[in-house]
């Protein structure tokens, strides 16, 4: 242990003590700077005897280490807790080392250097727009087809829709479901008796133009014929399935043959 211990202080320290000789050397430091390390040396090299700091780890750096002697410990002005013995100082903040100078410029995206800029070129097509303010016709942009949606009349919201056709009122018109052909459609094409054909399946869509958000008018131009086309082509994503489940009126088949 003591060899040991020994080995970790400067020469200086240790060459005092006769080697061999059973005698104690104490090595203290001032009360706040660290633990007191006491040598005890035994008759015979190598014969340790284990201690209660024996928990105590190693200095760091070592006490011997050439960082600790070069640290100028015998430093009168130092503030901190050090003696001569290499103890570790702390230096105060007058001694430390001054923080890096800001640069000239620290305004985002307008520094002087064009590599340290985060702005983007005018050049670049990832340039913002230099003006959102106005309309897209101004823009270049050509105005896409008028697909607006109606004021509902009161009582006509979505919601009254639900309401309605879950309600157990009568949609459909009809007794039973029909086979249905082209011609038959043909004549369910006023606003007060309109047929139209989705997917194959007839619906009475008289009870809905009121509350077809995209109009009555609108609604109306597949009165009494196949609307499947128009309605893929204007929403696709609606599902006139769910909603004119309670119209249902029958199915659209092809004309008889003549013969
Ligand atoms: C009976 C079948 C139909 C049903 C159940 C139906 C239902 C709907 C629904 C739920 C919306 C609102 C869509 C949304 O908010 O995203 C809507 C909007 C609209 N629908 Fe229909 N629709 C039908 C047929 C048609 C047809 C045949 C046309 C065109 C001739 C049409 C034209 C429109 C338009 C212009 C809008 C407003 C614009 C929009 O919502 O984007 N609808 N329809």
């Amino acid at each position: 242990m003591a060899a040991y211990i020994r080995s970790w202080l400067p020469s200086s320290l240790t060459s005092n003590s006769p080697s061999g000789e059973a005698a104690a050397t104490a090595v203290s430091t001032d009360t706040e700077a660290g633990p007191t390390v006491t040598i005890e040396q035994d008759e015979g090299e190598g014969s340790d005897t284990e201690k209660e700091d024996d928990d105590i780890p190693p200095a760091f750096p070592a006490i011997s280490s050439a960082q600790r002697l070069s640290s100028g410990t015998t430093s009168s002005e130092s503030t901190s807790k050090s003696n001569d013995k290499g103890i570790p100082k702390i230096l105060s903040d007058s001694q430390l080392m001054p923080p890096p100078s800001l640069p000239a410029s620290r305004v985002p995206g307008v520094g002087s250097s064009p590599a340290l800029s985060l702005s983007v070129p005018a050049s670049s097509s990832l340039a913002v727009p230099p003006t959102t303010t106005k309309p897209p016709t101004q823009l270049g942009v050509t105005k896409s087809k008028k697909r607006e949606k109606v004021a509902l009349a009161p009582g006509h919201s979505p919601l009254d829709w639900a309401a309605l056709k879950s309600s157990g009122q009568d949609l459909r018109g009809v007794e039973t479901l029909m086979r249905i052909t082209p011609s038959v459609l043909k004549q369910h094409n006023k606003r007060d008796d309109a047929w139209s054909a989705f997917n194959g399946k007839v619906y009475n869509i008289t009870p809905y133009l009121p509350f077809h958000p995209g109009g009555e008018k609108e609604l109306m131009r597949v009165a009494g014929r196949d609307g499947t086309k128009l309605f893929a082509l204007t929403h696709a994503w609606v599902n006139v399935d769910f909603m004119l489940d309670s119209c249902l009126v029958g199915f659209l088949v092809p004309e008889p043959s003549s013969s």
